[in-house]
């Protein structure tokens, strides 16, 4: 007997073809990017412990459909079980193999560097277990201290093992001035262990700007790059402070309205787009309403991230397979959609070159019929 499946034989061709094209991913977060099995395998052990209650936290994890505000709640247990420094080291290690395994070459891990007085963590020591991972991970990862000899080898490496990581060290909304400046400084004494810029991420619902802007402006004057969580939730003027800004990138502008679309196509702002992660916190009603569409049509800057792949069950080349089948992108303009995300990456241009040759030789390679 013949099973049958619901996905067709050229939709199976497709996710093939999709996880062997190279991918660049900007804007994916620690914590949020845990593989599920990891996650339920260390909440057990603290429900063992006693630390947890095993049954409450499986019920929270398991939901699947969760408004912006309780992805938040949600957060706040991951960090219960992830915040100690075997395991942050742990899920670094992992996550950059996950991605490694898709093919994405390029990666820019963003996380909130925490401290936590009573198991002896600052936010120093936090950073120092992240870097201990990427150092573990077995992909043949350019991270830190790579001589411009490693990079020029890049290119010739196996595929699905090699990838090359910066880091982004996350401010928290829920952060005070003093603590957002301390991430920068520590971001600052950090650019040798691949730190490249800085996040700001969080409740949208929480804090405002005028908090974290003293600590964003220094970042940038001290030559950091920015990133910034931008209109998750309607509030305009946020928005066009955040606009005026002028980060180097921003993450989902969901909740825009006509002025401010006009001041980010001005200003040329590239745009994280992160469709699962929209959809699944009803950020954006359907995906025949999302915002790519007008974006892509109008050559504006974009970029295909997954944000929390752990926690929406995605990865990024189910990302690329969403842009296809709901917006009819075919292999030639995915291909180029993934090529493009070079161009935003915030690592310098020595990477870039690296990374344009690794787009060259797959070109030459890959069949686009
Ligand atoms: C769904 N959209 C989102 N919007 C805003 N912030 C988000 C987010 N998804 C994740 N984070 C931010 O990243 C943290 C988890 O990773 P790290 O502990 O930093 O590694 C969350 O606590 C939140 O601050
Ligand atoms: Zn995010």
């Amino acid at each position: 007997m013949t099973m049958s499946y619901n996905i067709s034989s050229s939709e199976v061709e497709m996710e093939w073809w999709i996880s062997s094209i190279p991918k660049v991913e900007l804007h994916a977060h620690l914590n949020g990017s845990i593989r599920n099995s990891t996650l339920f395998e260390l909440a057990r052990e603290l429900g063992e412990k006693g630390t947890i209650v095993f049954s409450d936290f499986e019920h929270v994890i398991k939901k699947n459909d969760r408004t912006l505000c309780e992805v938040f709640k949600l957060f706040d247990l991951i960090h219960v079980v992830t915040t100690d420094h075997k395991t942050i080291t742990r899920i670094t290690k992992e996550v950059v193999e996950d991605f490694a395994a898709e093919n994405v070459v390029y990666l820019e891990l963003r996380t909130t560097p925490k401290r936590n007085d009573s198991i002896g963590m600052s936010k120093r020591s936090y950073m120092e277990a992240v870097v201990d991972g990427l150092r573990s991970a077995s992909s043949n990862i350019l991270d830190i201290n790579f001589s411009c000899d490693d990079l020029e080898k890049f290119s010739k490496l196996p595929t699905k093992k090699r990838i090359i990581v910066r880091l982004l060290l996350s401010i928290d909304r829920r952060e005070s001035t003093a603590s957002a400046m301390e991430t920068v400084k520590l971001a600052l004494e950090m650019k040798d262990m691949g730190v490249i810029g800085i996040d700001l991420s969080g409740n949208p619902t929480v804090g405002e700007w005028e908090t974290f802007f003293p600590a964003l402006k220094f970042a940038r004057e001290q030559g950091l790059s920015v990133t910034l969580h931008c209109g998750e939730v309607p509030n305009s003027v946020e928005i066009q402070e955040m606009l005026n800004f002028r980060p180097g990138r921003i993450g989902h502008a969901c909740c825009f309205q006509d002025e401010e679309w006009r001041k980010l196509k001005l200003y040329k702002i590239p745009v994280e787009i992160c469709l699962t992660s929209n959809i699944r916190t009803e950020t954006i009603s359907s995906m025949d309403v999302h915002h790519f569409a007008n974006l892509y049509k109008e050559n504006h800057p974009v970029v295909l991230c997954t944000d929390d792949s752990g926690v929406f069950s995605t990865n990024l080349s189910n990302e690329y397979a969403l842009v296809s089948s709901a917006f009819g992108l075919g292999k030639m303009e995915l291909f180029q959609l993934a090529r493009k995300a070079v161009d935003f990456i915030f690592a310098g241009n020595e990477v870039k070159m690296e990374l344009l040759k690794v787009y060259e030789s797959a070109a030459r390679t890959l069949e686009y019929n």
